[in-house]
């Protein structure tokens, strides 16, 4: 093991204690690991870190009591028309981080070069996935930037709206021939995610997967079918 990963061990298990904080105790907290509460306060605060094998311990003694799923669909607030407000989730970069780690270990060996997304709710989780996996991540905003020569631009129609929108990403951003991974918090008519592939397209770079928090119906199973490639959600409602 590397320094980078023993450092990436230590550093998940303080997630997941900060997570979790949210929920319990620092008492029901030392009850499941067996450690004082002092100690797990430092840990949280970042004043020490554990040995990499402390690291493993309580990340086994941790994980019975974090799923991510669940830990997404509990934290989701609906409204009386059934919409839903993703931002309990997307405001917890703990979360975000864990959830990402694990997209990240899916695509480590794909040679992925660069993560996708459109503003605005899709950038937080894409930025943690792409800083996972080490690389860049673009987004493709619904307005045209000044300062900007050359954009890549796509018209879609999101289901809800009936009106035509524009995506607009500048054409740096994505290179030819580069393997791209599109990252949204939400899917439901799956146009966005269309319009991204699109914008991949026009710049010759090849989609090689597409992760979403969460989507809406069967979708992704639509997507998969229709693009061939690895499409999946952490929550399916
Ligand atoms: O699958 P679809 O039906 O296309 O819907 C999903 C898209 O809708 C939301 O973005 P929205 O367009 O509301 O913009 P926002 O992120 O700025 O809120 C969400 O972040 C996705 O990008």
């Amino acid at each position: 093991m590397n320094q980078l990963e023993a450092m990436k061990e230590k550093i998940k298990v303080i997630r997941m204690l900060r997570v979790l904080k949210k929920s319990y105790t620092y008492e029901e907290l030392s009850k499941i690991t067996g450690l004082p509460i002092t100690v797990l306060n430092r840990y949280v605060r970042g004043k020490v870190l554990p040995s990499v094998e402390r690291a493993r311990e309580l990340t086994e003694k941790l994980s019975p009591y974090l799923n991510l799923e669940d830990e997404v669909r509990r934290r989701l607030k609906y409204d009386s028309f059934g919409f839903f407000d993703t931002m309990s989730v997307l405001s917890d970069t703990n979360l975000l981080a864990l959830i990402a780690e694990e997209v990240a270990l899916r695509y480590m060996k794909t040679g992925v070069g660069k993560v996708l997304t459109a503003a605005t709710d899709g950038i937080p989780l894409a930025v943690q996935i792409a800083n996972e996996l080490g690389i860049d991540v673009v987004y493709a905003k619904k307005k045209k930037e000044v300062g900007v020569d050359k954009f890549y631009e796509i018209n879609y129609v999101p289901s809800a709206s009936g009106s035509i929108t524009t995506l607009y990403l500048p054409a740096w951003a994505l290179k030819k021939g580069e393997r791209v991974l599109i990252v949204d918090d939400v899917i439901r008519s799956g146009e966005t995610q269309k319009a991204l592939i699109e914008l991949c397209k026009q710049a010759d770079a090849t989609p090689v997967g597409m992760f979403f928090l969460i989507s809406v119906g069967d979708i992704v199973d639509k997507l998969k079918e229709e693009y061939n490639i690895p499409v999946d959600a952490l929550v399916r409602l």
